[in-house]
């Protein structure tokens, strides 16, 4: 059979990420598409030869064509800026707006079969605009950020309850932004859900609160250490986890950005809530039942998305 294969838009920070870490897996061969010219043809050059190293039989191609995407089994989407210190993510808007044109366009016409994965910020906008702009089928389109913030929530907690992360099930809802919402009560450790956690002595309710803000500006603290950029590990992790699912058939449920039609009693717009995906893409939303208080928290995040969609529709008239 053959190999999957797997288009990267951007061979930035994240793109050489998910690059390396694909190759590794060998979970297909791997295109590095960028308009930078000699960056994505360098990075695969690297990773190619690295593959002599830790034996992976994957072929990787850096590109400046989107003809070289053609056929491509999934396209994780990386074009674009990352935010510097004193910026917020929707300051990126006006930029990567256009680039998710370009990039829609790209797709669109090469790849038009494609799971799609848009990472690129503000991701909740983004990955709206970039569904419309390539026109391809909703449940094809999703935006990564929820296993992201999630991963954060679950190390946080690993860290301070002294459990392995593996034992320990962290939940978001939201858009990608300061509001996101932290789910505690759906949120586990060894099985407890936080409030149990917190009753049986592994942290107090001060800690779990200190936990839930930090997870919510996670994005931040790394952009305020790294000065030049923004997180690339966690975020390409995270996207190979949602490919993974799709190329694997795995059927895992993953917090991610999704359209809902319907779902939460939200519509026409993508934001993040738990997804199943599988080898029909997003094949099923799930929904959390939500108190008050939560409920309130979501509202908050979804009203932000929703201002960035208009944003984006003043910005371009086509999105209108
Ligand atoms: N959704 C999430 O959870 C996260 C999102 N991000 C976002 O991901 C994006 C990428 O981050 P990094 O890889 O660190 O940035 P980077 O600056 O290292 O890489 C971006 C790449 O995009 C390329 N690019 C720019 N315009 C392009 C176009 N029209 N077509 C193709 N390539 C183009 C640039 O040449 C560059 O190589 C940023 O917008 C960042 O904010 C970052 C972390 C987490
Ligand atoms: O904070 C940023 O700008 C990048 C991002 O989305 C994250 O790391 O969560």
């Amino acid at each position: 059979m053959a190999r999957a294969k797997i288009a990267l838009i951007g061979a930035g920070m994240i793109g050489g990420t998910l690059a390396h870490v694909a190759a590794r897996e060998a979970l297909g061969d791997v295109i590095l598409f960028d308009i930078a010219e000699g960056t994505p043809q360098g990075k695969a050059l690297d990773i190619a030869e690295a593959t002599a190293v830790f034996g992976s039989d994957v072929a990787l191609k850096g590109a400046n064509d989107y003809a070289d995407i053609a056929g491509a089994d999934v396209c994780i989407v990386t074009a674009g800026v990352p935010r510097k210190p004193g910026m917020s993510r929707d300051d990126l808007i006006g930029i990567n707006l256009k680039v998710m044109k370009a990039v829609g366009e790209g797709i669109k016409a090469h790849a038009p079969n494609a799971f799609v994965i848009c990472i690129t910020n503000p991701l909740d906008a983004m990955v709206w605009a970039l569904q419309k702009f390539s026109g391809l089928p909703k449940e094809k389109v999703v935006g990564m950020a929820g296993v992201l913030d999630s991963a954060r929530f679950a190390y946080f907690l690993a860290e301070k309850t002294g459990v392995s992360v593996q034992d320990i099930h962290a939940w978001t809802l939201g858009g990608h932004g300061d509001d996101m919402v932290p789910m505690v009560r759906h949120s586990t450790v060894g099985g407890l859900p936080l409030p149990d956690a917190v009753k049986a002595g592994f942290l107090s309710q001060d800690e779990l609160d200190a936990i839930v803000d930090r997870t919510r500006k996670g994005g931040g603290e790394i952009v305020a250490l790294l000065k030049t950029g923004s997180a690339f590990y966690a975020p390409a992790e995270s996207a190979i986890a949602m490919a993974k699912s799709y190329l694997l058939d795995q059927k895992r449920v993953l917090p991610c950005a999704v359209w809902l039609s319907g779902e939460y009693g939200l519509s026409d717009l993508y934001v993040g809530v738990p997804a199943l995906i599988g080898a029909a893409g997003v094949e099923k939303v799930i929904e959390f039942t939500t108190n008050d208080d939560e409920k309130a928290m979501f509202e908050k995040s979804v009203a932000s998305v929703q201002g960035l969609l208009q944003a984006c529709k003043d910005i371009d008239a086509s999105l209108a």
